[in-house]
């Protein structure tokens, strides 16, 4: 169901402030030819009856069953694409074991274009079907291969930020798996950058990332010369930060500082820049990524495996740090961007209550870092959306129409309505908590839907 220049009346569910979410039921939204919202008229509008009568005799309009819901698509902030193989195994070591005995020995046959393109495909296709209509993605060191998971996104439609991986350290990176040279690595991402800018058919739906893995697997010249590339070219920078007690310890025995100071004096700490994890931010390094406009993709599965601690989201937000959630594949076990919802609503209520039972309640935790469901729900998207300053995310005029039709009594459904318990204000919780793939009836990216079973 295509829906550019097309107007949409049904129920539209969002969240574009921290502070809960905003349904506008039985609303009215027009999308113009290139995918774009052009107005939203809410029901108690005088001119609602009018614009759908308008619709409806120009044959534009679609009107979507009651008990549907639109939401808009999630922003998965963090992602290695090339682990999707490894999916759901592996998670029985720390971080700095996990890499070598798993992840980059995977990683390194991506040289196999094959290889890649059969699990590229199959990751993508899935990732839409779960409602992903933006990825921030790592690739591989490959170029071919970070190319090849680009044009796939370009075909499948999905909006992606693509990096090839830069780490280059020989102390750190196995032979087999690692750029040649400091050089080679940013020559590699430029070009990456500049075969992105020129792909036919591309217009801006695709972008490449500077990504330096983290700093322990980088050189400094690397850094800096990364560092150099994004002041030139004004690219986003993906890496991940403070993010287990080894790696934040292994920064600070090898600089005397930390890893935000660090990715600041390189240069790598701009208002295009996401970093993942980001655990161990004191806060002095939170007021850092707030001044630069710096993001932190929080990655509860994953950080329950590696990180040794839980990230405070609110200690972030009352910083001003912009803030999105990532799935973290595969670091974290699930492609479900519902699924990471659900655990950063449990990882902060762990923070708050304390796990230790040992532990007097009042020593257990730490106060007021829960977070509620509109919350995760709002950093899924318009957080997201946010730190990638995309203009998605919400329902309002000037942004793309990526979206979610969700439908409670589709083939499948894992959801149930009870209008005898339910009150409309229960539905996001009940969608987040219980929905599943077969919900998932359409997706949008620019209008376009690029999943679903949805007529
Ligand atoms: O969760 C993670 N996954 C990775 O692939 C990685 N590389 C560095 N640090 C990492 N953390």
């Amino acid at each position: 169901m295509d829906v550019r220049g097309k107007v949409i009346s049904g129920r539209f569910l969002h969240a574009p402030g921290q502070d809960g979410i905003e349904i506008l039921a039985d609303a009215v939204v027009e999308v113009d030819a290139i995918g774009t919202i052009t107005r939203v008229t809410p029901t108690a509008d005088k001119h609602h009856a009018a614009r759908r009568a308008a619709a409806r005799q120009a044959g534009t309009l679609i009107e979507l069953p009651a008990r549907t819901a639109i939401l808009p698509g999630f922003v998965d902030l963090h992602i290695h694409a090339p682990q999707y193989p490894q999916l759901g195994k592996a998670l029985d070591v720390p971080l700095e074991v996990w890499l070598h005995r798993y992840t980059f020995p995977l990683e390194a046959r991506y040289a196999d274009l094959a290889f890649a393109r059969k699990s590229y495909e199959a990751l993508v296709g899935d990732l839409l079907a779960g409602g992903t209509t933006t990825a921030l993605y790592f690739a591989t060191v490959h170029q071919e291969a970070s190319r090849l998971l680009a044009e796939i996104c370009l075909a499948k439609g999905q909006r992606a930020l693509v990096g090839k991986v830069a780490m280059d350290d020989p102390e750190a990176c196995p032979p087999y798996y690692r750029d040649e040279s400091a050089r080679a690595a940013i020559d590699g991402t430029r070009a990456l950058i500049d075969h992105l800018g020129a792909l036919p058919g591309n217009g801006g739906l695709v972008k490449a990332v500077a990504t330096p893995r983290f700093i322990p697997s980088c050189t400094d010249a690397l850094l800096e010369g990364l560092g150099a590339l994004t002041a030139e070219c004004g690219c986003h920078v993906q890496t991940h930060c403070s993010e287990s007690d080894w790696e934040h310890g292994h920064v600070l025995s090898r600089y005397g500082r930390t890893d935000a100071e660090m990715l600041d004096h390189f240069g790598l700490l701009t208002r295009r820049t996401v970093l993942a994890h980001s655990n161990f931010l004191t806060p002095a390094d939170m007021d850092r990524l707030a001044a630069r406009g710096s993001a932190v993709a929080h990655c509860p599965l994953s950080n329950a495996y590696f990180a040794n601690a839980v990230f405070p989201i609110r200690a972030a937000l009352a910083k001003q740090v912009r803030v999105g959630l990532g799935t973290d594949i595969s670091g974290g076990p699930s492609a479900s961007m519902l699924e990471v919802q659900r655990m950063a609503v449990a990882a902060s209520r762990m923070l708050e209550g304390g796990v230790d039972p040992d532990l007097p309640a009042d020593r257990r935790g730490r106060a007021g870092m829960r977070i509620d469901v509109p919350l995760a729900f709002h950093l899924a998207t318009a957080g997201g959306a946010d730190a990638l300053d995309l203009p998605v995310g919400t329902f309002a005029p000037g942004k793309h129409f990526d979206a979610i039709l969700v439908d409670p009594d589709a083939p499948g459904s894992t959801m149930r309505l009870f209008e005898e318990v339910d009150e409309e204000s229960d539905l996001l919780e009940k969608i987040v908590y219980t929905a599943s793939r077969p919900n998932l009836t359409c997706v949008w990216v620019g209008g376009r839907a690029v999943s679903g079973h949805s007529g």
